[in-house]
């Protein structure tokens, strides 16, 4: 078995003196898509964003406990966050273009690197579009404004933007649920298509999505972490009786 790319080891977060993530333990695997999933509340997305540290904008926040993400503790002293943000990429729920042309949009952090050569630029807009499914439908319109696109070929933007800088890692916050179902299908086979190539952890409501595209799923239930295991155990043969419930839409 490969080793994990991302190592979470007793980490614990808290938002104040409330405690929203629970010593959690747990290990991610490259070109694996793992799904987080859990009732509103359960703590999906405060565990991702601390996987990138957008916790650390929120004030009050405290942590204990390690994330280790290729050796280095991302909690560490010495971790410089803005590269580990681009090793670590995110993806929101609602599209966020910035109000410049899709071109712009895509090579936004290669120019924030320094990169001024026009070749280097363009490819990375070429190859990123496409990676991101959506280069046929924007190719002819590069120049024009990325908020004038629909929310699922902004979504699709803003992946190419998150690949642009060459990460190894797409943490995506339920990236489908502001989106019409045929937007989301792309998004879907976007992310099987990424796999090969990026680790990709996924927050989703939709317990179909999980199961379409992860290989693994992680249940949460009030900043714990109850189940994690292959996706078709969790949802075929799920141990523990609260995942059983939640997956068959008892509750949450
Ligand atoms: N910025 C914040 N300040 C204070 N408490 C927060 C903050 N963000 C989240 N929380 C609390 O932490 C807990 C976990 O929230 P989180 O958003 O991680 O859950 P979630 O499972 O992702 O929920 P949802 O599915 O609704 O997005 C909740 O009790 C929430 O109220």
């Amino acid at each position: 078995m490969a080793e994990p790319i991302l190592n979470v080891k007793d980490f614990s977060l808290y938002y104040g003196k409330k405690k929203s993530i629970k010593e959690i333990s747990m290990d991610f695997y490259p070109n694996e898509i793992t799904s987080l999933i859990g009732p509103s509340g359960s703590g999906k997305s405060t565990l991702l964003r601390s996987i990138n540290r957008m916790n650390d904008l929120v004030p009050g926040v405290t942590t204990t406990g390690t994330i280790t993400y290729k050796d280095r503790n991302i909690y560490g002293p010495r971790m410089d966050t803005v590269e580990l943000r681009k090793d670590i990429g995110m993806v929101f729920q609602q599209p966020n273009p910035f109000p410049f042309s899709i071109y712009e949009n895509v090579v936004y952090g290669l120019r924030l690197k320094g990169e001024k050569d026009k070749a280097v630029l363009d490819e990375a807009v070429e190859n990123s579009l496409k990676a991101a499914n959506i280069w046929d439908e924007v190719k002819d319109i590069l120049h024009k404004s990325a908020l004038g696109l629909s929310g699922g070929q902004q979504q699709r933007v803003c992946i190419a933007r998150v690949l642009a800088v060459n990460p190894d890692i797409l943490l995506l916050d339920e990236p489908t649920s502001a989106l019409d179902p045929i937007s989301s299908d792309k998004i879907e086979s976007m992310l099987l298509e990424l796999k090969e190539k990026y680790t990709i952890l996924i927050v989703t409501h939709s317990m179909q999505q999980a199961s379409r595209i992860s290989d693994k799923t992680a249940f949460f239930l009030d900043g714990e972490l109850i189940e994690y295991d292959k996706t078709k155990s969790i949802f075929l043969n799920p141990k523990d009786q609260r995942t059983e419930d939640y997956v068959s839409g008892k509750f949450g």
